[in-house]
């Protein structure tokens, strides 16, 4: 259960903290990044049964979560398929994708295809960097998302909504579960589905008692938090 201190994070906090982890706490992006994409298969995993899982990939970091999430889920069994329409040239990204090509990972493109015909979908397009309105092709992406059956999973923050002040551009998206990542963003207070987890097991314990994080159970790599 949520501690009752814990910090609901503003765009620039968030972002901050995430500079003091590989700055002044010495970790790589690489690292943080695994973990957060390990935190969310592993929620993933305590929710839903192993189905086809279809997970929708952005340009930035709430991406490479993504990309790193369906490699782990494919450990654990599941059948996932990836919607990566803008593929960034950096090789972190590069890499994580060709990892996920090893673990015979499809690419898709048919999205309003893929989404009828899937158990879950993740939605890893944004985090806590997204500002303005939506731009393409995520727009129409979202909109096939929005009418979607099967479960929605979002990753940090459910992708189009504003960081702090939620759905302002009333896109709708209203996922099952949120699996907030290192500490909530101010916008989860917004959140209206089954289940919020928390992940990204890696805060140092000086900084997890600052933002009032609370103590992951055992070896677990994510807790519910409500
Ligand atoms: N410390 C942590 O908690 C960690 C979290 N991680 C994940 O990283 C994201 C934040 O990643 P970042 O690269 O900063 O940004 P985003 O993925 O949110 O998006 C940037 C990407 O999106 C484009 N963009 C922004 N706004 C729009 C728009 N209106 N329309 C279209 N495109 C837009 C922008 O150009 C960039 O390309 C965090 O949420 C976590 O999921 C790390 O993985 C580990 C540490
Ligand atoms: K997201």
């Amino acid at each position: 259960m949520a501690s009752s201190n814990m910090k609901f994070l503003g765009q620039k906090l968030a972002q901050s903290i995430d500079v003091d982890l590989m700055s002044k706490y010495g970790y790589s992006i690489d690292q943080l990044m695994e973990l957060a994409g390990l935190s969310v298969a592993q929620s993933i995993a305590h929710e839903y049964p192993a189905g086809k899982v279809l997970l929708c990939i952005g340009p930035g970091n709430n991406g490479g979560d993504g990309l790193v999430a369906a490699r782990h889920l494919k450990h654990f069994g599941y059948r996932p398929v990836l919607y990566y329409p803008k593929q960034p040239s950096k090789d972190l990204y590069k890499n994580l994708l060709l990892q996920c090509s090893s673990h015979h990972i499809p690419l898709i493109t048919d999205l309003a295809q893929e989404a009828s015909n899937c158990d879950l979908i993740v939605d890893a397009i944004f985090g806590f960097s997204f500002h303005g309105s939506v731009r393409a092709p995520f727009d129409s992406a979202l909109n096939i998302l929005r009418q979607a059956k099967a479960p929605l999973v979002a990753v940090d923050i459910p992708s189009g909504w504003d960081v702090e002040a939620g759905d302002v551009h009333g896109l709708g998206l209203s996922p099952d579960m949120l699996i907030s990542l290192t500490a909530p963003k101010v916008c989860a207070k917004h959140f209206k589905g089954r289940f919020h987890y928390l992940g990204g097991r890696f805060v140092p314990p000086d900084m997890a008692k600052e933002l009032g994080i609370p103590q992951f159970p055992g070896s677990d790599q994510c807790i519910r938090l409500d």
